[in-house]
């Protein structure tokens, strides 16, 4: 499973341009950026939700179709990063719309539906959710059932609009494991962050956007530099190593103040 992104264009007023990337099964791409640089334009534009204006998007080679919503619907999940809930459905309801892709034209969920959504809320630490209305849980809650919704879909590449920015402390690094786990065993992530440690910790690739332009691209410890950060964010900020017990070293980056 390759995904490639040649040359897109896309956005309101073709702000974002010439941006080309490929992803493929197994790896973790991420994608920092300023505010208003273009991240949600463009994993709306992969996503077809919004038509590109120049380039193309390719999958295993070949043009992605995407009038073939149900393929695309089996292939690629999204956790967006707003979601204002229509209808207060049970949480464990929102999970099951995830399966529809999987299901034939007025279908119910089957029992093999529904051990599956009931495993991700578990994995998800959310289990205790299940009968609530999804417009009354918390912001972060609402994030962890979006997440398994798009799990739910069974996707070979995920993309996620800011996953871990409601989540707390613990929940952001549960998050980020399960998505380096289910990563391991051969899906492709795209994801936004705000964390450029994220990026750090887990990415295996990152993308740097600023104004609509790909300003860097290649391994976070390459990319996601001091000199970098400065540029992006005009923050003064130190990249410093830290040794983990027998487990290599991480970089992780400290704002000066
Ligand atoms: N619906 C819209 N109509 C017109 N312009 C829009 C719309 N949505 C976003 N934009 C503009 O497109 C540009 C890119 O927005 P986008 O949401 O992709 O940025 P982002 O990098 O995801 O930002 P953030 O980090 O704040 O979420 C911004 O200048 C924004 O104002």
């Amino acid at each position: 499973m390759k995904l490639e992104v040649k040359e897109l264009a896309c956005g309101y007023g073709g702000r974002v341009q010439g941006v080309s990337f490929a992803l493929e099964a197994g790896e973790i791409i991420c994608l920092p950026g300023p505010n208003g640089s273009g991240k949600t334009t463009l994993l709306k534009t992969v996503l077809g939700l919004l038509p590109p204006l120049g380039g193309e998007v390719r999958l295993n080679g070949k043009r992605l179709n995407y009038r073939a919503r149900r393929f695309l619907a089996q292939t690629m999940g999204y956790v967006p990063q707003n979601h204002i809930p229509p209808f207060p459905f049970r949480v464990l309801e929102v999970v099951l719309m995830g399966r529809t892709p999987h299901l034939s034209a007025l279908a119910s969920p089957r029992d093999e539906d529904l051990a599956l959504a009931r495993r991700l809320l578990r994995d998800l630490g959310i289990a205790h959710l299940e009968e609530r209305p999804y417009t009354e849980v918390s912001g972060g809650e609402r994030q962890l059932v979006l997440i398994a919704r798009a799990l739910a879909q069974c996707p070979r590449i995920l993309l996620l609009d800011e996953p871990t920015a409601s989540l707390d402390f613990g929940n952001q690094f549960m998050v980020l494991q399960n998505l380096r786990r289910l990563a391991a065993s051969g899906l492709a992530v795209l994801m936004t962050t705000h964390f450029p440690d994220h990026a750090l910790l887990y990415g295996h690739r990152v993308l740097l956007l600023r104004g609509g332009e790909v300003v860097g691209y290649g391994p976070p410890g390459e990319v996601i530099t001091e000199e970098s950060l400065a540029r992006l964010y005009r923050v003064k900020a130190r990249i410093v190593r830290v040794q983990l017990d027998g487990a290599g070293e991480a970089r992780i980056c400290i704002p000066l103040m």
